[in-house]
């Protein structure tokens, strides 16, 4: 008589499930709370400990941790010496597998959580019977996944079992369900011991994987992993594209460096095309349409307060794909919700991590990972390199651009007042074009560099891009400084009598 092995946590659609198995003359197996749940809705149900003769030890750390569990899913059907063996110990006929594990994430997400909570959620005989089973795939089903009951209950029905097909693809599920229960717990302890260290080895927990439309292109599949919709809340619109996920990411980035005062940052292809702050999220978003008035045409809009509706109002005199902001206004969020193209997204930005390791994938088969650029002008030191030290008003406008320019991809160049961007030059081969785009983008956009400050990302290799600004009109020039003609760069500064500021830090951004 074939027998199901069940032993599950969530006891979703259990009792139907359990019922369709008896009635196809399987015999129910199970854990202790699992087989009492089903003796309370009347479904016949053997304990382990009946057939193991081992009843549960060390509050549930040991219960189907048992040679006759694992003989029972692990042995050959085809095989005679292992049939013969099956028959010497008395070993069961498991052909279907049910588990899920014991809830690790939702333990670790309560903020009053202790280490030996966290511990005793780790499943240790449940992944090793999931193993089991998926390993033997050829005779066993295993099913880790409620949504799968219903499959595989009709196949059951259809032809009396599984199909191989079924059977490959719930062992895969399950392979990939264990490495990312096991990558969750290797990452929340690395997190809870403060080891800090890349590890030479590790997975990474894609769950949820939630299929988008496509890719970057439409002829490229894309999926989504993790744990994106624990921190947006999505208030109107349609799906979320590829694209608008990897813009509303460098928004968000963005805006955790502008938290001091209402903040608007437009973006395209991941590059802001113009930040403004004010006092008001209107007003802010004035400043930053005013950087460029071309290119917000299609792109994602993220604010850092309560979206009112008088920037509501603003806002809906330019075609936008995607808005972003703590929260809407009611007012704000009714009128914004007329417009059919248009996707609305919450989110508490303090509460997302920004903290863990970044990941970039190469020839698909390798990862880089390295710690996120959290350095922030708060943090890095200020050198005056120049014989003329800034005003206040170039400091103010110097660090506005300094800010922006960690998220412009490189080379980045960035004029900046002291609340609002003038010109942005993004992701050129040489810094000086980056300089050029910039000071010609301004020009495009109507407004004056006379006075501005300038932010790069990097070192100016060269006293060039630094006299294109100063012959703008820029006064005050910051970047990481630390190139062997630095020496050159200075006397160009001093020539032209620009403030000139180092910041000993690079900010690359590929
Ligand atoms: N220790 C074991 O041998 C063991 N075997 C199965 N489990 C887990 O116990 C849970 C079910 O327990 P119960 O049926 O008692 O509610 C499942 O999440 C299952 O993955 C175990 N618990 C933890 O490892």
């Amino acid at each position: 008589m074939s027998v199901a092995l069940i032993s599950v946590s969530d006891k979703t659609g259990l009792v139907p499930f359990a019922q369709a198995l008896t009635q196809a003359d399987v015999t129910i197996l199970a854990t202790g709370g699992t087989a009492k749940a089903l003796r309370a809705a009347h479904v016949a149900v053997q304990e382990l400990k009946d057939v193991t003769g081992f009843p549960e030890i060390l509050d549930g750390r040991v219960k189907s941790l048992h040679p006759k569990i694992h003989g029972g899913i692990l042995w050959l059907r085809d095989d005679e010496e292992q049939d013969r063996q099956r028959r010497a110990f008395g070993l069961p006929d498991i052909r279907f597998v049910v588990v899920n594990l014991y809830p690790f994430r939702e333990t670790i997400r309560r903020p009053d959580v202790s280490l030996e909570d966290a511990i005793e959620q780790i499943d240790i005989g449940g992944c090793a019977v999931a193993r089991s089973a998926a390993k033997n795939h050829r005779h066993v089903t295993v099913v880790v996944d409620p949504k799968d009951y219903e499959e595989v209950t009709g196949e059951i029905v259809r032809s009396g079992e599984t199909s191989l097909k079924l059977r490959q693809r719930l062992a895969v599920k399950a392979f990939g369900h264990i490495s990312a229960y096991d990558a969750t717990i290797a990452g929340y302890l690395q997190e809870r011991f403060g080891i800090t260290e890349l590890p030479s080895a590790w997975s990474l927990p894609l769950e949820n994987g939630q299929a988008l439309r496509y890719g970057e292109n439409p002829h490229q599949r894309g999926t989504l992993y993790g744990e994106f919709w624990r921190h947006f809340q999505q208030l109107h619109g349609k799906e979320l594209s590829y694209n608008n996920l990897l813009d509303i990411d460098s928004g968000v980035g963005l805006l955790a460096d502008f938290t001091d005062r209402p903040t608007v940052a437009i973006l395209k292809h991941g590059i802001p095309c113009g930040i403004g702050s004010a006092d008001t999220l209107r007003e802010a978003w004035e400043k930053a349409l005013a950087t460029d008035r071309e290119a917000p045409f299609g792109g994602v809009v993220a604010v850092n307060r309560p979206l009112d509706l008088s920037f509501a109002e603003t806002l809906s005199g330019i075609f936008t794909e995607v808005v972003v902001a703590p929260e809407f206004d009611r007012e704000a969020l009714a009128l914004l919700q007329k417009k059919k193209n248009l996707r609305l997204l919450s989110a508490d930005f303090a509460q997302i991590p920004r903290h863990r390791f970044s990941f970039r994938s190469i020839l698909g088969d390798s990862v880089l990972a390295q710690e996120p650029d959290t350095a922030s002008i708060s943090t890095e030191s200020r050198q005056v390199a120049s014989r003329r030290s800034p005003t206040p008003a170039e400091w103010e406008a110097m660090e506005f651009g300094w800010r922006v320019c960690k998220h412009v991809r490189s080379n980045a160049i960035v004029f900046a007042a002291a609340d609002r961007t003038l010109g942005i030059g993004a992701g050129q081969m040489s810094r000086v074009d980056a300089a050029r785009l910039a000071i010609a983008k301004a020009g495009h956009a109507g407004l004056s560099l006379a006075g501005s400050a300038v932010a790069s990302d990097a070192y100016f290799p060269f006293a060039d891009s630094l006299l294109h600004a100063a012959d703008a009109g820029a006064t005050a020039v910051i970047q990481p400084g630390g190139s062997i003609r630095d020496p050159e760069v200075i006397a160009a500064a001093d020539e032209r009598g620009l403030a000139l500021v180092f910041t000993g830090r690079r900010h690359f951004r590929h």
